[in-house]
């Protein structure tokens, strides 16, 4: 056999998210990569399968643009490899492993939850993965569910929560705070006349979208990070109708964002987004949205 140098474990799954479950793969595979002197690695897919499978946009939970950034941030991995869900769909599940992980990308160790499923149809199961890894003198770990208040942690649950608002518990089940990442776009600059700057995002289509309203949110731009009060919504105050949009108003925070990548934390649901009668009842609103964020982060 073709040796790789250096050696890879390789870890599988979509990693949508990268919640608690998927970390304690990662961290598998980065031990792994230790004691074989390789490295470690993600192999996912460029489409989520089961969007692909059904032919309905599952909604995400990490943006297809910054997948990668994210996995490899959250999960500590040295590489992520995207394979092609349609292309590799109809392969056969050994010849995943024996062909593409083991042959192509040097597995030496193979990393996955003990219900993933393999290759063509499925077919695959952690148990015949053990024996093929066996026959090819590579290792293999199959990890068990994570679970958090006796509830597994999984991509659909965390799907649910965000529904809901719960972001607290959304925090606890990611491990790390809902973030949504965008470059700031031109709005219609009246924030600014009525002493309210706000950042404007577009909502990225495919991202799972929580309840319209206001968040407390900690905003991540170059290396800096600022609490901000941020409205998710439509604005029915000034506009009828349109696309939502995430603005985040930056506390103790004055300067040009424009065109900057910035990535917006979502920590805590406020209140509903509302139709004011007035600008200056949404300004009274606002303010207390921001002692709330405030407070919400004092407590630590
Ligand atoms: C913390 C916060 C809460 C907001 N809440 C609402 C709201 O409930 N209803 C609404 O119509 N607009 C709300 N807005 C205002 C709009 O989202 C937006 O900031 C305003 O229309 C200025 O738009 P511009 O950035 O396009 O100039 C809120 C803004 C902030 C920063
Ligand atoms: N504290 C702040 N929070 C958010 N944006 C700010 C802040 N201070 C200055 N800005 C800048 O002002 C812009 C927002 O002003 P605004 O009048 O709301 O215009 P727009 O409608 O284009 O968002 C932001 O894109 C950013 O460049």
């Amino acid at each position: 056999m073709k040796q790789h140098r250096p050696p890879r474990a390789i870890a599988l799954g979509y990693f949508d998210g990268v919640h608690m479950g998927h970390r304690a793969l990662m961290e598998r595979a980065v031990q792994r990569a230790r004691e074989i002197g390789g490295t470690s690695a993600v192999f996912t897919f460029d489409k989520h399968p089961s969007s692909v499978m059904t032919g309905r946009q599952v909604p995400l939970l990490t943006a297809g643009a910054y997948r990668q950034d994210e996995i490899k941030l959250l999960g500590g991995v040295d590489e992520v490899i995207f394979g092609h869900f349609e292309e590799l769909r109809t392969m056969d599940w050994r010849d995943f492993i024996h062909e593409l992980l083991i042959g192509r990308f040097g597995a030496q160790y193979i990393i996955s939850g003990h219900n993933n499923r393999f290759g063509y149809m499925g077919k695959g199961t952690p148990e015949g993965m053990a024996e093929e890894c066996k026959k090819a003198g590579i290792g293999y770990d199959c990890i068990p569910d994570v679970k958090i208040d006796g509830i597994v942690v999984s991509s659909t649950y965390i799907r649910q929560l965000i529904s809901l608002g719960d972001m607290e518990r959304v925090t606890k089940f990611l491990g790390h705070p809902y973030t949504i990442t965008g470059v700031v776009a031109h709005g219609r600059k009246v924030g600014r006349t009525y002493g309210v700057p706000t950042v404007n995002l577009p909502l990225p289509p495919e991202m799972a979208l929580p309840p319209y309203g206001v968040y407390a949110t900690r905003v991540r731009v170059d290396d800096q990070v600022y609490l901000a009060a941020t409205n998710i919504g439509v604005k029915p105050t000034f506009v009828d109708g349109g696309a939502p949009t995430i603005e985040p108003h930056l506390l103790d925070f004055s300067g040009d964002l424009y065109g900057k990548l910035i990535h917006v934390e979502l920590h805590q649901f406020l209140r509903p987004e509302k139709a004011f009668d007035s600008v200056e009842e949404l300004h009274a609103a606002i303010e207390e949205n921001v002692r709330q964020t405030r407070a919400f982060f004092a407590k630590g």
